[in-house]
């Protein structure tokens, strides 16, 4: 049977070592947590770290008894690995950068060097565990380079991956020393998923700026593979949540916490001690609603949990620090003999405390600088049975693109925090359990189950997707069935791509003539009857005429701009207007004049820019470029941008050559169909092909929706002749 292998840094239970034994308990943090319900069902592992440096076999060996009764296989780290890979890199590079927090990034060459000897140690304990029918699915940023490192030992393996916090935009994943190799290292995966769309936005735009690869759909063809993007927002085990706030032990907590508190309302925060969070930016918004409101004090008390959370890195050390000082000041200046402004815990809590704390609170103030999802917003979502209670949410938490009816807040923005807290404070019942009873729709639905299941299928999708993309060789064997076909039949159509195709690519486009064997091909095929040949090409009309015009050949040009059945005129496949050259192409002038070696072809109704001549990685970078800038130009027109072979072209959308083959296809009724073509522009009219129409693609990379494929265009010759 197939199992998921998950695999993530940190296992969902974390030991500590007392001075007596071992104790076992769940780990915090939203990946924990939020896989923590799941990974338990059909045979599926965790494969992680366990929090503890062993000191010898024998207890390493009683650790591993002890996890594989949970489904847990550990990953030991040395003490220097967790100073290099989990302090360094993981923590003192990455995440400040992704949570945009570059000032605080370090960049040392040991630090990257663990991270990668680390990375290959997950590596062998998956690898380990994994059979060829496994799905891996590997977490998070600490874990980067892991799925090419798993692709390189398993081509095969079904990788998915998914980044818990964000992904940030280009001008910052640009400043990483080891940028490209991480992307490399994420492309391993058969399926990245982001939790919003806005980091999947990011992902892909790195990917096209640093890498060259382009995505359509959110599909990226590396070169041996379709990888696809996607976002998955994550959610929370949703009953175990309602159970744990139901139950009697949180009502117990809960009402010991309102004996003690008397009347005062309660304002809640709970998060790791992390910069991201926002904490010290929340403190000084709650010391001004003190100052802006004075009848809220001595009637309004906020609870803090802050969790310890790797406190051997510098700055989150000096944020501790900065926190105990500033809850020590506004204590100290406001607190009275029979109220305190702060409570503030610095500690964890297990989870009926937890529920209690939700169940208490009135407000909940999640207001992170940034956070891939935040998942106590969604906590105390599913906490509040009687749908009282307000969340505050920064709008730059991933979950403030789901939880709208929150009052979202900037949360630099201290005066805005501050009247939020003001109106959450003051908002009628009806409209708390009017935006409670929304957002708990949304959080219920979306659970973590939902989000694992949408991930897997998917991971699915993108595999099967990938065998599609998959072709045969054209073998001796499938050229004699396709002969016998040919001969049987009588209404032949022939769908000829010219460049790539019948004829090699050139410096300069204009010199790839037919020659002589070509002529003399196409006119022996043409003067069978039982055959029609067209030439489908993205070439302006003219140059065809030219070249092949004097044969009994039908038309397709530019890319089904243009069409001429044989002896007929040329005609429009649907009238156009190209009004939109005038404002597009000074855009390509502009990097013609900065490109050495481009140029522009103009077509009746597209432009083209070529970059073949240009310097091949200048040619790569500007292309790159142009395509941002003409996908911005172009969004909200009905034109499409299409990437060739070192070409970028311009045109109406909805016209290609998928839907012009359509056209013959439905004229001729033809009972015997070849399609041959090299590029993405051909893939338009293999997928407009029935089944049982012969479908070639030409060149080395095979992936193509056409059934065969052939290496070069001496190939195809070669099969052209062989229908004579
Ligand atoms: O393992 P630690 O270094 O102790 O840190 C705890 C975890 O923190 C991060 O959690 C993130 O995942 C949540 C769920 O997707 C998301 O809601 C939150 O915004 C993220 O910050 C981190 O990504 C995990 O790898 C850590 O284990
Ligand atoms: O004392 C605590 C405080 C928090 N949490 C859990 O830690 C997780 C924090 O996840 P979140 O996504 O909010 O942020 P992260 O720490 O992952 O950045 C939530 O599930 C909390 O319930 C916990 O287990 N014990
Ligand atoms: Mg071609």
């Amino acid at each position: 049977m197939s199992r998921t292998i998950i695999v993530s840094n940190r296992l969902p239970t974390k030991i500590q070592r007392t001075e007596e034994s071992l104790t076992f308990q769940p780990s915090e943090g939203g990946l924990a947590t939020g896989l923590g319900s799941i990974y338990r069902q059909d045979g599926n592992v965790w494969v992680g770290w366990p929090g503890l440096f062993v000191e010898d076999a024998a207890e390493e060996e009683y650790v591993c008894e002890q996890l594989s009764h949970d489904s847990m296989v550990p990953v030991f780290l040395t003490e220097a690995e967790i100073r290099d890979f989990y302090e360094g890199f993981s923590n003192s590079t990455l995440w400040p950068t992704f949570h945009y927090f570059t000032q605080y990034a370090t960049y040392e060459q040991e630090h990257w060097d663990a991270y990668v000897a680390v990375n290959e140690k997950f590596c062998r304990a998956v690898l380990a565990q994994a059979g060829p029918e496994d799905t891996i699915w590997v977490h998070d940023y600490q874990l980067l380079l892991l799925p090419e490192m798993l692709r390189l030992e398993r081509p095969e393996a079904t990788i998915g991956f998914f980044l818990h916090i964000p992904f940030p935009s280009y001008e910052l994943i640009r400043v990483l020393p080891w940028r490209a190799e991480l992307l490399r290292g994420m492309l391993g995966a058969d399926l990245i998923g982001f939790h919003t769309f806005g980091y999947m936005r990011h992902f892909l735009s790195a990917v096209q700026q640093l890498l060259g690869l382009s995505s359509q759909n959110g599909q990226i063809d590396v070169p041996d593979r379709m990888v696809l993007v996607d976002a998955f927002p994550m959610g929370i085990d949703y009953k175990r949540y309602v159970r744990a706030a139901a139950s009697e032990a949180a009502k117990m907590h809960e009402a010991n916490y309102r004996e003690a508190l008397r009347e005062v309302r309660v304002i809640l925060s709970i998060d790791r001690l992390d910069y991201s969070k926002g904490i010290a930016q929340r403190l000084r918004a709650f010391e001004l609603l003190l100052q802006r409101y004075p009848e809220w004090r001595e009637q309004v008390s906020l609870i803090m949990v802050v969790v310890p959370s790797r406190d051997q890195v510098a700055q989150y050390a000096s944020l501790k620090e900065e926190i105990d000082e500033l809850v020590g000041r506004i204590n100290a200046q406001y607190r009275t003999i029979t109220w305190n402004p702060i409570h503030y815990f610095y500690r964890s809590f297990p989870l009926e405390e937890l529920a209690s704390l939700y169940r208490l609170a009135e407000v909940a103030l999640v207001t992170p600088m940034r956070d891939g999802m935040n998942l106590v917003a969604k906590e105390f979502v599913a906490s509040k049975a009687d749908k009282k209670g307000v969340l505050i949410l920064s709008e730059r938490a991933g979950a403030a693109r789901e939880l709208s009816d929150a009052l979202i807040i900037n949360p630099t923005d201290m005066g805005q925090l501050a009247e939020a807290m003001h109106d959450a404070l003051v908002m009628p019942e009806e409209e708390q359990v009017q935006r409670m009873g929304a957002m708990q729709a949304l959080v219920r639905q979306y659970n973590v189950f939902a989000w694992t299941k949408l991930f897997m299928a998917r991971l699915e999708y993108s595999k099967m997707k990938q065998h599609t993309m998959a072709t045969e060789k054209l073998t001796p064997a499938t050229t004699a069935g396709l002969l016998a076909e040919y001969h049987a039949t009588d209404q032949r159509l022939l769908l000829l791509d010219y460049d790539g195709t019948l004829t090699g690519f050139h410096a300069n486009p204009q010199r790839a003539q037919p020659d002589q064997e070509l002529l003399l091909l196409l006119r022996a095929l043409t003067e069978n009857p039982k055959n029609r040949v067209i030439i489908i090409s993205g070439r302006d009309r003219t140059t065809l005429e030219a070249w092949l015009g004097h044969l009994p050949v039908d038309f397709i040009a530019e890319h089904g701009v243009w069409l001429r059945p044989a002896g007929e005129e040329w005609q429009l496949f649907q009238t156009l207007n190209n009004e939109w050259m005038r404002e597009i192409r000074p855009v390509l002038e502009l990097y013609v004049a900065r490109t050495a070696g481009s140029f522009i072809e103009d077509k009746e109704y597209s432009l083209v820019w070529h970059y073949r001549r240009a310097d091949a990685e200048l040619g790569a970078v500007r292309a790159r470029d142009l395509l941002n800038h003409l996908t911005f130009m172009t969004s909200n027109s009905d034109l499409q941008v299409m990437e060739g072979n070192k070409v970028i072209e311009i045109k109406t959308a909805g016209i290609n050559k998928g839907t012009a083959a359509s056209r013959w296809l439905a004229t001729y009724q033809p009972n015997f169909m070849l399609a041959i073509g090299d590029d993405r522009t051909d893939e338009d009219t293999f997928r407009a092909m029935p089944p049982e129409a012969y479908t070639i693609k030409v060149g080395t990379d095979s992936r193509s929706l056409a059934r065969f494929h052939v290496a070069s265009t001496t190939d195809v010759r070669h099969l052209l002749r062989q229908l004579l």
